[in-house]
C-alpha cells in the first residue's frame, strides 16, 4: 500500500480545530483511495514558545524535512505578542519557510457556484472567478538587511536578487502554462528600484513561455482591479510582501478568508496551510471555517500526485455547500443550516468517502 509521512503542525487559535477537520476528510479519502496517511505531530509559533521557548524548534524542522509534506493550520494571537521578536510565533513560521526553502506560495483563489452570493462582489462579476496569487515566500522586505528599530527611527529593506526573481517567475509560468496562459506581475516600478529589477528579470524569464501573455501592473492598482473585475486575473505573480496583501483581498472576493488555501513549494517537502491566521477573535467557539485547511489538505495530495484523492475532497466540499450547509463567516446567503466547525468536517468527510 502507498503510505506518506504527513507532518501535522496545528499552531495556535483555531489552528487546532481547522487542522482536526482536515485530518477528519484526509482519513476519509486515504481509506476510500487505498493509501495510508502516517502523521507526526510537530510544534510551531505560541505552542511551541510555550514548550520549548522557541517559536521554531529544530524537531519541527528536522520533522518536517523527514516528511513527505506538512499540513499546518496557523500561529500567533494575543498571548505572545509583546515577547521579544525572535521568540514570537510569526518569527517561528518565517524560520521554517526558510530552513525547508519554500520560496514559492501558490495561493488560488476559486469562486463556488454555490457561494456567489455570500460575496459583498455582485454575482455577475465574481461568478467564475479562477485566478492564482504567486507569492514570493522566502526573500523581500520579510528578511532583507538591514533592519532596525530604537525610540526614533524603523526600518526593513526590500531586496531581490535576479535569481531569487527569476525562481519565482519561472514557477508563476509554469502555473500559466496549466492554467489560461496568462500572468500579471505586480510590483511598484515606478517608485522602487527592486521592482524596477523585478520588472526586467520577469521580461526575461517570460522570453522561454512565448504562449504566455504578460502583462505588468503596479501594486496599488492591482488591489482596486481585483475588486473592480477578477476575471481578468489568471496568475499573479508577486513578492513577498504585496502577495501577503493580495491574498487576503482575493478571498474576500470568494467570500470568506476561510475558504483560501495554499502549497508552499520550492524544497524537498511542501507545507500546505490555510492563508488565514489563527483568528483568536473566534478561538475555541467552534464556529471557524475549515475549508481553506481541507482544501490545502487537498493541494497536498496533489503534490503527493494522489489526484483523484484530491479531486473527491474538492467535490466533496461543493456537494456540501450545494446542501446549503455554511459556517458562521459563509451563513449570510442561501444557507439551509449553519454548522459548526467540527460538522462541516464530518460532512466533508462522509461525502468524501461515498
Ligand atoms: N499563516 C499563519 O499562521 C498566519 C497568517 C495570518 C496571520 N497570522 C497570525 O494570526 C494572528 C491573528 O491575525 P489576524 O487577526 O490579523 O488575521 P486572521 O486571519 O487570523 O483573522 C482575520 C479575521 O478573519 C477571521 N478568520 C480567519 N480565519 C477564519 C476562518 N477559518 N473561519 C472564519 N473566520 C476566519 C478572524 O476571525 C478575523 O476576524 C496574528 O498573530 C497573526 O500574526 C498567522
Ligand atoms: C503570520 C505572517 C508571518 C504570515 C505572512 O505574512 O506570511 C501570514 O500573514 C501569512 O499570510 O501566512
Ligand atoms: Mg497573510
Amino acid at each position: 500500500m502507498r503510505n506518506y509521512k504527513i507532518g501535522i503542525i496545528k499552531g495556535d487559535g483555531i489552528g487546532p480545530e481547522i487542522v482536526e477537520e482536515a485530518i477528519k476528510v484526509l482519513d476519509a479519502v486515504a481509506s476510500k483511495e487505498g493509501f495510508n496517511l502516517e502523521y507526526n505531530e510537530y510544534l510551531l509559533g505560541g505552542a511551541a514558545v510555550d514548550v520549548f521557548d522557541n517559536p521554531c524548534p529544530d524537531e519541527t524542522i528536522k520533522g518536517s524535512l523527514n516528511s513527505d509534506a506538512v499540513l499546518f493550520g496557523a500561529i500567533g494571537g494575543p498571548k505572545w505578542e509583546s515577547l521579544p521578536k525572535e521568540k514570537r510565533p510569526e518569527s517561528g513560521l518565517l524560520k521554517l519557510r526558510k530552513s525547508l526553502g519554500l520560496f514559492a506560495n501558490i495561493r488560488p483563489a476559486i469562486i463556488f457556484d454555490e457561494l456567489v452570493n455570500a460575496s459583498s462582489l455582485k454575482p455577475e462579476v465574481i461568478k467564475g472567478v479562477d485566478l492564482t496569487v504567486v507569492r514570493e515566500l522566502t526573500g523581500g522586505i520579510y528578511f532583507g538587511e538591514p533592519r532596525y528599530k530604537d525610540d526614533n527611527k524603523a526600518y526593513n529593506t526590500m531586496i531581490y536578487t535576479r535569481d531569487e526573481i527569476a525562481r519565482i517567475a519561472k514557477i508563476a509560468f509554469e502555473e500559466a502554462m496549466k492554467r489560461k496562459k496568462k500572468v500579471t506581475s505586480v510590483d511598484k516600478a515606478n517608485v522602487l528600484e527592486v521592482s524596477e529589477l523585478w520588472r526586467e528579470v520577469v521580461e526575461e524569464v517570460a522570453k522561454n513561455y512565448p504562449e504566455v501573455e504578460l502583462e505588468h501592473m503596479y501594486v496599488d492598482n492591482a488591489a482596486m482591479q481585483l475588486v473592480r473585475d477578477p476575471k481578468q486575473f489568471d496568475v499573479i505573480l508577486t513578492g513577498n510582501i504585496f502577495g501577503d496583501i493580495l491574498s487576503d483581498e482575493a478571498s474576500m472576493i470568494v467570500g470568506s478568508i476561510g475558504l483560501l488555501p495554499s502549497a508552499s513549494i520550492g524544497g524537498k517537502v511542501g507545507l500546505f496551510e490555510p492563508i488565514h491566521g489563527s483568528a483568536p477573535d473566534i478561538a475555541g467557539q467552534g464556529i471557524a471555517n475549515p475549508i481553506a485547511t481541507i482544501l490545502s489538505a487537498a493541494m497536498m495530495l496533489d503534490f503527493l500526485n494522489e489526484t483523484s484523492a484530491a479531486e473527491r475532497i474538492r467535490n466533496a466540499i461543493k456537494e456540501v455547500l450545494k446542501e446549503g450547509y455554511r459556517t458562521k463567516d459563509i451563513a449570510a446567503f442561501d444557507a439551509k443550516e449553519v454548522v459548526t466547525t467540527s460538522e462541516m468536517g464530518s460532512l466533508i468527510a462522509d461525502h468524501a468517502a461515498n
